[in-house]
């Protein structure tokens, strides 16, 4: 199966799916828990034809088994450019979106940094940078797998959001591996969110700092994603970072 091909005729754009979103009420979301759910950004096909892409090492630049770094039990590949169409597509269009609220925690952060207008200019930017490889992955758990609480930095440029697909029904074809962010604020303990994702949601996330809005002006909290261990059958998931790797 070919991804590249694999947009029917008639399914909206990558362009059109985002620009159905309110994205007003998600960048408040965003701004309020650090993360936000785009309910139903692609098809149960869509989903089943890019979790069936993961054995066809054409796609991809590197496989990672978990366990062997020490990151958890489960395993994940790294798309190689070009990436499929639809993928690149969806990259592409939730950036811009996603950069407004990045610049907008950078000024509320005391980060000089701002992130350009479009993906294309960002990349640049990274490759200029010396990070030229790409971010994007597809991971694949079973039944006792699980995913470390982690933070996807790659080089010295990082976009500050990030967003992963759920491609697999949960209580269907899979339970337990529950996708979990934990926030940890300065002088106090650690919360812990579980975002309950349904097939074809994304979940769009902040990487590894935001801004909270504290009585005294704004604070930084650092983050962390990881996913719960699955109980049983097979769980994918689509993970689109927006800044290359080293
Ligand atoms: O499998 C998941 O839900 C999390 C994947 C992940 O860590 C990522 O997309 O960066
Ligand atoms: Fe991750």
């Amino acid at each position: 199966m070919n991804a590249q091909t694999k947009i029917v005729p008639g399914a909206p754009s990558a362009e059109a799916r985002i620009a159905r979103y309110d994205w007003g009420a998600l960048a408040a979301e965003l701004d309020g828990q650090g993360c936000a759910v785009l309910d139903a950004l692609l098809t149960p096909e869509e989903c089943r034809d890019i979790a069936a892409l993961y054995p066809e090492e054409a796609h991809f630049r590197s496989h990672v088994v978990m366990a062997r770094h020490g990151f958890g039990r489960g395993e994940y590949r790294y798309f190689r450019y070009p990436l499929p169409k639809l993928l690149g597509g969806l990259r592409a269009a939730l950036y811009p979106r996603l950069a407004i609220v990045a610049n907008d925690w950078n000024q509320r952060m005391g980060i000089g940094q701002r992130y350009p207008e479009t993906h294309a200019a960002f990349i640049e930017q990274c490759h200029a940078a010396g990070q030229t490889r790409p971010t994007p992955l597809l991971l694949q758990y079973g039944p006792g797998d699980y995913n470390c609480l982690h933070q996807d930095l790659y080089g010295e440029l990082a976009f500050p959001l990030q967003v992963a697909i759920l491609l697999s029904e949960p209580g269907r074809d899979f339970t337990g591996g529950e996708f979990v962010l934990t926030e940890q604020r300065p002088r106090m303990q650690s919360r812990a969110e579980v975002v309950p994702l349904r097939q074809g949601d994304a979940v769009a996330f902040a990487v590894h700092n935001r801004p909270v809005q504290g009585t005294k002006g704004s604070y930084r909290v650092n983050l962390r994603h990881g996913v719960s261990r699955l109980r049983s059958g097979r769980r994918h998931t689509l993970g689109i970072i927006f800044h290359d790797a080293t």
